[in-house]
């Protein structure tokens, strides 16, 4: 009984998967940290506003996941799916949309404080979320997940985030592109951890058509290519600094080269494992939320320091 109380416990709070929301902060995070940068000042409430409804949106995205995937039976094995553990698909179907809903006012609110075009990024964030994993689309299956991943957490999260804690009130166009500049290397690293999240799924994925990039490539070439994507993200963080667009204090996101490298190393070892590396995503987590935290740190420093 005791037992199967932990056991209840600990499938709750895989459901829950709390480091998750730092993919839904960063990127108001990485903005805020970029306009601290160049003007000392951020709005402070619309800040906190667009952190309290990128939650509730990514809430909204999970708990649809769970009810998406239990139609195609995808998530047979995923004991923690949380249609799995209440059994109750209306009750999971009214929080995930009360959740959304409430997201968009907070977004609607903010939008009317700064520009409405915020309101329209935000929905077009929403329905790349529901294009990886609705029906009749569910892009997922089809190994778009990722470039709709970055799309969405990258430029057009970065120029909703910015436009928000702006302490300018007169945006005259979408800042498209410090949006894309500020956001590409943040956006990857969340990327990679959609890409990680893969891995341990793999036959799962296979046995209902589930075409994830892990199925396409298999988990030796993906573990092979996980060190490019790494690079990548650095690449498009150090480029930045290199032709004297971003301070050299930015050069802080390195601090999260070791857990990147730790991440690496894990799946080379393990990528055929799916036990060892059932917990590859939260790995790729860390990298993330340390990557992206430098990083606006490294621009908010430049402001008081250089
Ligand atoms: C739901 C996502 C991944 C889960 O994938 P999978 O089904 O393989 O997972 P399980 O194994 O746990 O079942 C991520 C999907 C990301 C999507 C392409 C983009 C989402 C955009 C957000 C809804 C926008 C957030 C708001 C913004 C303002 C920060
Ligand atoms: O449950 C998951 O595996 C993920 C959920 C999610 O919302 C997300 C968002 C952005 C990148 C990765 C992920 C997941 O891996």
């Amino acid at each position: 009984m005791k037992s199967s109380t932990t056991e209840r416990k600990h499938l709750w709070q895989a459901a829950i998967k709390w480091p998750l929301y730092s993919v839904a902060i960063m990127p108001v995070i990485v903005s805020a940290g970029w306009e601290l940068g160049n003007s000392g000042n951020i709005r402070l409430g619309q800040f906190i506003g667009f952190l309290i409804a990128s939650i509730l949106i990514l809430l909204w995205e999970n708990l649809t996941n769970d009810l998406f995937d239990d139609e195609t039976g995808v998530d047979k094995y995923k004991f923690h799916s949380v249609v799995a553990l209440t059994g109750n698909k209306t009750t999971v179907s009214r929080v995930a949309y009360f959740s959304l809903l409430l997201g968009l006012f907070i977004i609607f609110i903010l939008a009317l404080k700064s520009k409405i075009t915020v309101l329209f990024l935000v929905i077009i964030c929403c329905f790349l979320g529901y294009l990886y994993q609705g029906p009749p689309f569910r892009l997922g299956y089809k190994g778009l997940g990722e470039p709709l991943c970055w799309i969405a957490f990258g430029p057009l999260a970065t120029a909703a985030a910015l436009i928000v804690i702006s302490p300018k009130s007169n945006f005259d166009a979408i800042p498209w592109g410090t949006a894309l500049i500020v956001g590409a290397g943040p956006a990857m690293a969340t990327t990679l951890v959609l890409f990680c999240s893969h891995f341990h799924q793999i036959n799962q994925d296979a046995a209902v058509g589930k075409k994830s990039p892990l199925v396409v490539l298999g988990t030796n070439r993906a573990a092979n290519f996980l060190p490019w994507l790494v690079g990548l993200i650095f690449l498009l963080e150090l480029l930045p600094v290199l032709n004297g667009i971003w301070p050299i204090t930015t050069l802080m996101c390195l601090i999260s080269l070791p857990s990147g490298l730790d991440l690496i190393k894990l799946i080379k070892r393990h990528h055929n494992k799916p036990e060892l590396i059932k917990n590859s995503k939260f790995s790729a987590l860390r990298f993330q939320t340390i990557n992206g935290l430098c990083l606006s740190i490294g621009f908010a420093t430049s402001y008081f320091f250089l």
